[in-house]
């Protein structure tokens, strides 16, 4: 464990004042982040210029607006028209209040200028009332308006996701845009949130600059050099956020990884009996260290900015006093103004610090809502298409000439020039050692791969010429890594058909042909109970149980060809000699049943067996002929008995 103990003290900082994380992190190697398409964007616009990062805004914020538009229609220019009003409304605020105190301040305080004032003052009140009703109207339609957001873009990138081809939605990188999309679909909303805070502190800005104005034309400019300092602050602290963020978020992920492993349920016995509490825990402090070192150095960089923009921000006030006090004396500008001026400058202030932040928000939120775009994009292009070729009934016989297959990014072909054929009524075995291609085949036979050379043939039609829909409608499958769906045990045997009409008899008989009754009748709720120990109220399965319910709900499905790769992997012997007696069922029921196995025993009454070497086959034939044959299923037949005698005691 001392090897893996970091090098790097937590704390220590680099030349530029940031907390040094080690490249190569002791635990984490180069780190989460690499991998996680969603946290490419994270701090985008740190190291961008302003003005650039302002002048790529339209094109991002086109993709959010098209969605708001179709997710709420008028909704978006509701929300905007009122924050452009309530803009409209700070202006009239700021004219209102200045002509108060022009007619207040002109002279002495006399009862008939507070009588003349009075109307102006309620104008004041009416304006101010309605900037907030306009405001929180604003703020009312994009609540509404942003979930339906969320739900149009995650629908739609759902939608596209589940159609997408098998060997596509494998891939590492399909996954990681489908991880930045997933994030995007979030973003969405904060697109037209932030959008709509722009354009609030944009109008406010555009009034009180107006009014400035409108007072004396040297007054605007003496608002922006007030609000230089701020906004320079504002910026720089953005800018050192987003950097920050970015190894903020980095860090964050690692120790909710670690914190996870903690308190989690499944690696709990290991965390306990290997003793790896210790070692999480000093790699989940030394990391929250890191964490706490920098939100420090953040602190102290805030702090320092607030404090530097203050005083210039301080020096440029002093100065519009003394322009103020010029303008005063030369009688250009009434002292009853000077007031106006003061509120007015405050507005802007405040506006301005608000505009620059929903533009930088804007733009990072922006690209994420892009990478959603771009995964929806490609996820149709990825659609399954298959041909157009309804199937309506079962196959009678399906063969597989010369088929080659090399996954994405892989050299070496996972199938090489595969022949085989299957027919309705047999049981085909394939056999051979870890990674000969078996379950490849079994998908590319189903039609959920598509070769690149060579084809499967269902009766006269090839995989790629069907219909891949009405195909599946004839597949039944048994994977590896079958899903524990989440939910009733009902509903993990019926998800087999999710199409069928309720059918208890039915239900009743994929029970009994998996052995699910039994583990059902031992259930508190029977087939009501939640098979999902995550949730309150949720049973734990073994993996014996759960493969129970996996070959019922293969059985529900009731398909003429099946599929089973290794099916009784976690099953105790006397459950597996009842499997396999049903799986002779039901091909003797009139379906084609592909089966995968190691258990070399249970092939003997496969009608074929199919021995595959690294994508090839390299023999074929009833177990008698292979026997005979003496060649590799007759060692690893041999191989398998023998170790089966030997771990029987004789008597
Ligand atoms: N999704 C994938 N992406 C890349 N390569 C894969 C993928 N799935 C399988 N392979 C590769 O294809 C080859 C065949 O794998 P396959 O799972 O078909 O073998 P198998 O005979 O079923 O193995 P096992 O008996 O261990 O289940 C292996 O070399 C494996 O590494």
């Amino acid at each position: 464990m001392e090897g893996l103990r970091p090098n790097s003290r937590p704390g220590r900082h680099r030349s530029d004042g940031q907390v040094r994380i080690p490249e190569v992190d002791p635990l984490f190697g180069s780190g989460i982040r690499m991998t996680a398409g969603w946290a490419q964007h994270d701090g985008a616009g740190a190291d961008l210029g302003f003005w650039t990062l302002l002048s790529r805004l339209p094109r991002l914020m086109r993709i959010s607006f098209g969605l708001a538009w179709q997710a709420g229609h008028l909704l978006l220019p509701v929300a905007v028209t009122a924050k452009l009003l309530a803009g409209a409304a700070t202006g009239a605020v700021l004219l209102a209040t200045n002509a108060v105190l022009v007619l207040l301040l002109s002279g002495p305080p006399t009862l008939e200028r507070l009588t003349q004032a009075l109307p102006v003052l309620l104008g004041v009140a009416v304006a101010g009332v309605a900037r907030s009703v306009l405001s929180s109207m604003g703020d009312a339609v994009n609540g509404k308006l942003a979930p339906r957001i969320d739900r149009a873009a995650t629908v739609r990138l759902l939608e596209r996701a589940v159609r997408v081809e098998l060997v596509i939605i494998k891939n590492a990188e399909f996954r990681n845009l489908m991880s930045a999309a997933a994030r995007g679909a979030l973003s969405a909303r904060m697109v037209t949130t932030y959008a709509i805070a722009l354009v609030e502190a944009l109008t406010g800005l555009v009034a009180a600059a107006g009014v400035l104005t409108v007072l004396h034309p040297l007054l605007m400019p003496l608002m922006v050099v007030v609000t230089v300092p701020s906004a320079w602050g504002a910026v720089r602290m953005a800018r050192a956020r987003f950097v920050s963020m970015k190894r903020w978020t980095e860090l964050q992920r690692q120790l909710e990884t670690l914190s996870e492993l903690l308190i989690g349920s499944s690696p709990a016995e290991e965390v306990r009996a290997h003793r790896a509490g210790g070692f999480l825990l000093h790699h989940y402090q030394r990391l929250a260290r890191l964490s706490e070192a920098e939100q420090a150095r953040l602190a102290g960089l805030e702090a320092r900015t607030n404090l530097m923009s203050d005083g210039v921000a301080g020096l440029a006030r002093l100065a519009m006093y003394g322009v103020l006090g010029a303008l005063l004396t030369s009688g250009a500008v009434p002292l009853a103004v000077a007031g106006t001026v003061i509120i007015a400058i405050r507005t802007g202030t405040g506006h301005l610090t608000a505009l620059v932040s929903a533009v930088n928000d804007l733009y990072e939120q922006g690209l994420f809502v892009q990478d959603w775009k771009q995964a929806c994009d490609r996820a149709e292009q990825e659609a399954i298409r298959g041909g157009t070729i309804k199937l309506d009934q079962p196959p009678d016989q399906i063969f597989a000439r010369n088929l080659w297959f090399t996954y994405p990014n892989n050299e070496q072909p996972s199938l090489a020039g595969i022949d085989m054929t299957v027919r309705r009524g047999e049981i085909v075995a394939l056999v051979g050692e870890n990674g000969s291609g078996k379950t490849t085949l079994a998908k590319l036979l189903t039609g959920l791969y598509m070769p690149q050379r060579g084809a499967v043939w269902w009766d006269g039609r090839t995989t790629a010429e069907l219909d891949r829909a009405t195909l599946f409608d004839h597949v039944a499958l048994v994977a590896q890594d079958f899903v524990h769906w989440p939910f009733t045990a009902r509903v993990n045997v019926t998800i087999g058909r999710s199409t069928r009409r309720p059918d208890a008899a039915a239900l009743r008989e994929s029970a009994a042909f998996g052995r699910a009754d039994e583990v059902v009748d031992r259930l508190d709720a029977g087939w009501e109970t939640l098979l999902a120990p995550e949730f309150l109220g949720g049973t734990m399965l073994s993996g014996g149980q759960w493969q129970r319910i996996g070959l019922a709900r293969a059985h529900y499905r009731n398909a003429s060809v099946v599929i089973f790769d290794e099916p009784t992997a976690a099953l105790d012997p006397r459950a597996e000699l009842e499997v396999f007696d049903r799986v002779g069922d039901l091909a003797k029921g009139g379906r084609a049943v592909i089966l995968v196995t190691h258990r070399l025993a249970s092939v003997r009454r496969a009608d074929r067996i199919y021995v595959l070497d690294r994508g090839r086959v390299i023999e074929h034939g009833t177990h008698d002929a292979l026997m005979a044959l003496n060649g590799r299923y007759a060692e690893l037949y041999s191989l398998q008995a023998k170790q089966h005698q030997d771990s029987v005691p004789s008597s």
